[in-house]
């Protein structure tokens, strides 16, 4: 098994002796501050297919011991990119209940409280996405920054089942929903780049769209996402909690971030 984790003798600075990508080039996350941000008139907005899923088609709501993921439907995708890319599955990163800036992704070297990853994979290309996730444009990874604010009934069809997934391999069936109403506002605004996974194996192989909007969700829903899981299995006798499950930003030099708003 994946045999690494985000604290401890596991931790990310060791990351690359079993997983030599994640020693390479085209790390992800990153900081996101001006003089590395340039305007491309040609970043148009995503268009978002088959994300108003049915509620009685069911989503699969798994804890991995690394995050809470999601699984997604295959009639979900994205278009206006340089490819078709499928829905796979949604994760998010936090922090703790003490500091919640737990973000993978900065602004001027600022955290947000958590961020929400939806994972799809060139579908144009290859047949499903463990044979596109070590590939160039394999993989196209949509981002959404949260923050502290009014309780988000949207999150709520997500996080209202955490209490199921509390420990490793633990899984419940989430009712479908329109995954459209997680993105925040104004979608057509994003940060844009190549990059790789934040986790190991971290593959150089994600095409990132980071909105530029946080959505907000309530202090109460950020304290249940801090304080929900546990990295171990229900029985083990030393429980790890789930939590700063974020990497640290990497090393961007000489590229650009391109953005599709002007400042
Ligand atoms: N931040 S991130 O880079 O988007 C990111 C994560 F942070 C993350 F934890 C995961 S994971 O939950 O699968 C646990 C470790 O792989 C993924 N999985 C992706 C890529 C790896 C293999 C795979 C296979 C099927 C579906 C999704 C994925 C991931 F892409
Ligand atoms: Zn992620």
């Amino acid at each position: 098994g994946s045999k690494w984790s985000y604290i401890g003798p596991d931790g990310e600075n060791t990351w690359p002796k079993k997983y030599p990508f994640c020693g390479g080039v085209f790390q992800s996350p990153i900081d996101f501050h001006k003089d590395i941000l340039q305007y491309d008139s040609n970043l148009s907005p995503l268009e978002f297919i088959g994300y108003n899923v049915s509620s009685t088609d069911l989503f699969t709501l798994t804890n991995n011991g690394h995050s809470v993921k999601m699984h997604l439907s295959p009639t979900m995708h994205i278009r206006n990119l340089p490819f078709e890319y499928t829905a796979s599955q949604l994760h998010l990163h936090w922090g703790n209940r003490n500091k919640s800036e737990g973000s993978e992704h900065t602004v001027s070297g600022k955290h947000f409280a958590a961020e929400m990853h939806i994972v799809h994979y060139n579908s144009e290309k290859y047949p499903d996405i463990t044979a596109a996730m070590d590939k160039a444009n394999g993989l196209a990874v949509l981002a959404i920054l949260l923050e502290i604010g009014p309780f988000n009934p949207s999150y709520e069809k997500i996080f209202r089942h955490f209490r199921n997934v509390k420990y490793k391999d633990q899984m419940v069936h989430v009712p479908g929903f329109n995954v459209q109403e997680l993105l925040p506002d104004r979608p057509d605004e994003y940060y844009r780049y190549e990059g790789s996974l934040t986790t190991p194996p971290c593959y150089p192989s994600v095409l990132w769209t980071v909105f530029r909007h946080p959505v907000k969700i309530s202090q109460e829903q950020l304290l249940a996402l801090e304080t929900a899981m546990y990295c171990t299995e229900s029985d083990d006798p030393e429980p790890l909690e789930m939590v700063n499950n974020f990497r640290n930003v990497q090393e961007f030099r000489e590229r650009l971030v391109f953005i599709s708003f002007r400042e």
